[in-house]
Order: structure tokens, then C-alpha cells, then sequence
């Protein structure tokens, strides 16, 4: 089991009005290593992802690397190497795949603007970043194909190897099987695998359990807001706790 820590977030706390989306959440993921982030709908998975790359407000802290993320705009936490997915997280129909990864690298701004004109300040071997995200999840032979020549599988590997590019350590992945059967969910695993053994960490959240309890290292069990236990997943998938709150009797059998 990895055991350098490359992600924390420490009492970390979201409130929505009158509601305590997350509660002192503490979590670590360490490099090469898949955590899973599991709980019933509403429990403040989102909200937790969303805390973290900074798209909503929350009290506590987030480091990555040991450089404080807290207090960051989206963009800044991006680059410095956090990088999350999105539960809608559709391709652009008319752009290849590699086009769609292109986007992701490209910075939009004034600096990439005039980098553009006077051909400095381009993105650091964007190219290259593109190719090495596709070649990990065994996209290399899709790069100039269209999203909607590929599996639903393959596209959610796209959206994956977007999250990929731009100098990605630390991969947030909300809910990236949504709809994949069996086979590709257990194939999709097998992708997330090959992505943390390059050295990433990954924070996985799906309600598939087969997948979670299956891929991840560690599992983290969140409950109104709270973590109420997390642990590697033979202990989590036998908690009789977690098994009567979250994954129903379908997983104890
Ligand atoms: N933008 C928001 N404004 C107000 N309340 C919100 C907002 N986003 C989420 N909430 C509330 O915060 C709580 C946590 O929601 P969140 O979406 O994070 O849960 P979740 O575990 O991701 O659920 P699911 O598994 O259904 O995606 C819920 O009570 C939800 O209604």
C-alpha cells in the first residue's frame, strides 16, 4: 500500500444555508494510491469534490503536496495539480478526442493569448500531454476519432484522460461509471489501476460498490455530511454498519 501522502483535506466544512453539507471532513490519498469516497445520495460526496477544487465555499484545509490549496480559485488549484471530473461530463460531440483533450491543456487568458501571438508561454508540451493521457487508458488508437464512434465506455475513458492532462497529481472522479455495465465497469477499474500505478493519486466516487470495493485501496464512508468510518475495503464491504446504511444486502450476500 502507497504510503507518501500527496492529498489532505483537514476539517474540512461545508454549509448550505441551514444545511451541513460536510462536516470536518478529514481525507488522504497518497501517491499511486485509489480512495473511494462512498454514502447514500445527499450525503455530501459533491459537495466534497466541489469544496476541494474550489467550487464552492468551505472552511478547513486542502494541501496537495503540502502546498495549501484553501483559498484558491479553481484555476490555481488546477495547476497546481488537482483536477476533478463532473457527474455531466459530456465530450464535445464535434471535437476528436484528442481535440477534447487539446481544450483541457489550452488555458484561456490574456497570457496564452499573447503567448499565442509572440509564440512563447504555450503550454509545455501540450502535444506530448495529450498522447501520454490517451496511451495510459489505451486511447492512443481513438485520438482522431469522434466521441460518438466510441463505446459508452471509451467516452467515459475520455473524460477521464481529460482530467489527465496539464500536469494532473491528484485525480477527483465523481461518479465517472455512471452507466457502464458490468464488463466495462470492471474494465473501467482496471484503467483506474493503470492510472494510480503511473503514480497519481485518485479519489473515486461511484455508487457502483462492486467497483469501489473492488479497485480502491481505502474507502471513506460519509453519512450526513460526515465521515463515519473509512478503511480498506474488506473491512468497509463487512462493517455491519455501513452494509445496513449504504450498501444493502445485495453486497452482504
Ligand atoms: N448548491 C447547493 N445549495 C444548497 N444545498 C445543496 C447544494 N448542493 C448540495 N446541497 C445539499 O447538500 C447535501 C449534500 O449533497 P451532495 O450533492 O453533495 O450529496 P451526494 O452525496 O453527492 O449525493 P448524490 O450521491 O446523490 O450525488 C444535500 O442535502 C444537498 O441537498
Amino acid at each position: 500500500m502507497p504510503t507518501d501522502e500527496l492529498f489532505a483535506t483537514h476539517a474540512l466544512t461545508v454549509r448550505y444555508g441551514g444545511v451541513l453539507a460536510n462536516d470536518d471532513v478529514c481525507l488522504t490519498a497518497a501517491c499511486g494510491e485509489i480512495v473511494g469516497l462512498i454514502g447514500s445520495n445527499g450525503a455530501g460526496k459533491t459537495t466534497f469534490v466541489d469544496a476541494v477544487s474550489g467550487f464552492t465555499r468551505s472552511d478547513g484545509a486542502v494541501s496537495l503536496a503540502g502546498r495549501r490549496l484553501d483559498g484558491e480559485p479553481p484555476h490555481r488549484r488546477r495547476a497546481a495539480g488537482l483536477a476533478r471530473t463532473w457527474q455531466a461530463g459530456e465530450l464535445f460531440a464535434d471535437l476528436t478526442v484528442a481535440q477534447n483533450l487539446s481544450v483541457a491543456v489550452h488555458r484561456p487568458g490574456w497570457r496564452t493569448a499573447l503567448g499565442d501571438v509572440f509564440g512563447a508561454r504555450r503550454p509545455p508540451d501540450a502535444a506530448g500531454d495529450v498522447e501520454r493521457a490517451l496511451a495510459v487508458l489505451g486511447l492512443a488508437d481513438a485520438a482522431g476519432r469522434l466521441p460518438g464512434e466510441l463505446t459508452l465506455g471509451q467516452q467515459k475513458l475520455v473524460g477521464v484522460a481529460r482530467a489527465l492532462v496539464g500536469g494532473t497529481t491528484m485525480l477527483l472522479l465523481d461518479e465517472p461509471a455512471a452507466g457502464l455495465d458490468t464488463r466495462e465497469s470492471a474494465e473501467f477499474g482496471g484503467e483506474l489501476r493503470r492510472i494510480a500505478d503511473t503514480g497519481l493519486g485518485v479519489l473515486l466516487i461511484d455508487h457502483d460498490m462492486t467497483l469501489v470495493l473492488d479497485v480502491c485501496d481505502r474507502v471513506y464512508v460519509m453519512d450526513f455530511g460526515a465521515v463515519i468510518t473509512s478503511g480498506p475495503p474488506e473491512r468497509i464491504r463487512d462493517d455491519p454498519a455501513v452494509l445496513a446504511a449504504y450498501l444493502g444486502s445485495a453486497v452482504a450476500q
